[in-house]
């Protein structure tokens, strides 16, 4: 792993650290934002995912989420949302290749080799993160903004146990009934269908749904709204009776703006949990 910045960001530091990644087979680059209490030893972790054409650097600079972090206690990390470099396959449209990983391991040509990025988050970068900084792999919580809220989601209801909360500003909620969703599985997967549904949190909402809390906020001036479905996830939740909220918040758009907005809520959620 190599430093690539370091700057002090409320009392924490604000870190940009890059590493071979043996999932993805490139090199990747994230950031980590540690309170200063990690001065005096490990923390807890929220994972932020971020949304299609993000790097790592999206939310870090652009969330607000830092301060609220620092006041919490816990770590930041942002993770990029796809493997780079000139060896790894892209495609000319801004929602597949580069920028558009969808948190998923692809089985087909040409992706196959790189685009693992369900195994990056779910075993490579923790690895990374445990062995490099004071972080306590038992207090982790995740949270994600579109296609990355499609990632906290599908991420957390999958692997039980590993985190204590999940929220999600604006997230692709029904991938396999959508645009934002269907091009993604069916050239990342391949026609068996089969294979999409584990990827989906509508349908793993229906089916396990997640043992924790799960807050979902929602512009309703979105203009994708109707590519991400959040009507299918709140259905899903209600008829589960899964314990959280989908709030739909009046006049606000997909931007960072409307994250940024609501970014303080989404860590006390969190922070209220990972202290527990
Ligand atoms: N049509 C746009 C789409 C790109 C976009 O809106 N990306 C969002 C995430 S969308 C779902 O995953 C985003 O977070 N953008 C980065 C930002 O800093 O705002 C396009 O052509 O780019």
């Amino acid at each position: 792993m190599r430093t690539i910045s370091e700057s002090r960001c409320f009392g924490g530091v604000q870190g940009v650290y890059a590493h071979a990644s043996d999932a993805t087979n490139c090199e990747m680059t994230f950031g980590l934002f540690l309170p200063e209490e990690a001065e005096f030893g490990p923390v807890p972790v929220l994972w932020y995912l971020s949304g299609l054409t993000c790097t790592h650097e999206n939310a870090m600079v652009k969330a607000g989420a830092q301060k609220w972090a620092a006041e919490a206690g816990v770590a930041l990390v942002f993770p990029d949302t796809s493997p780079r470099g000139d060896e790894v396959p892209d495609h000319p449209s801004y929602d597949l290749g580069h920028g558009a990983g969808f948190y998923i391991n692809a089985t087909e040509q040409p992706w196959a080799g790189h685009y693992r990025m369900w195994d990056y988050i779910a075993e490579d970068l923790p690895r990374v993160i445990t062995a490099n900084f004071p972080i306590e792999d038992e207090r982790q919580s995740i949270c994600g903004h579109s296609m990355g809220g499609h990632g906290a989601l599908t991420l957390a209801m999958s692997l039980p146990g590993r985190f204590r909360s999940v929220s999600a500003f604006a997230p692709i909620s029904h991938p396999t009934a959508s645009d934002w969703g269907r091009k993604h599985f069916l050239n990342y997967l391949g026609t068996d269908e089969a294979t999409w549904a584990p990827h989906d949190a509508t349908l793993l909402m229906r089916e396990r749904g997640f043992e924790g809390e799960v807050l979902v906020d929602q512009g309703t001036a979105d203009p994708y709204l109707n590519a991400l479905m959040p009507e299918a996830l709140a259905e899903a939740m209600c008829t589960r009776r899964q314990p959280g909220a989908v709030r739909m918040q009046r006049g606000y758009d997909h931007s960072y703006f409307f994250i940024a907005s609501f970014m303080g809520d989404h860590i006390a959620f969190h922070a209220e949990a990972l202290h527990r």
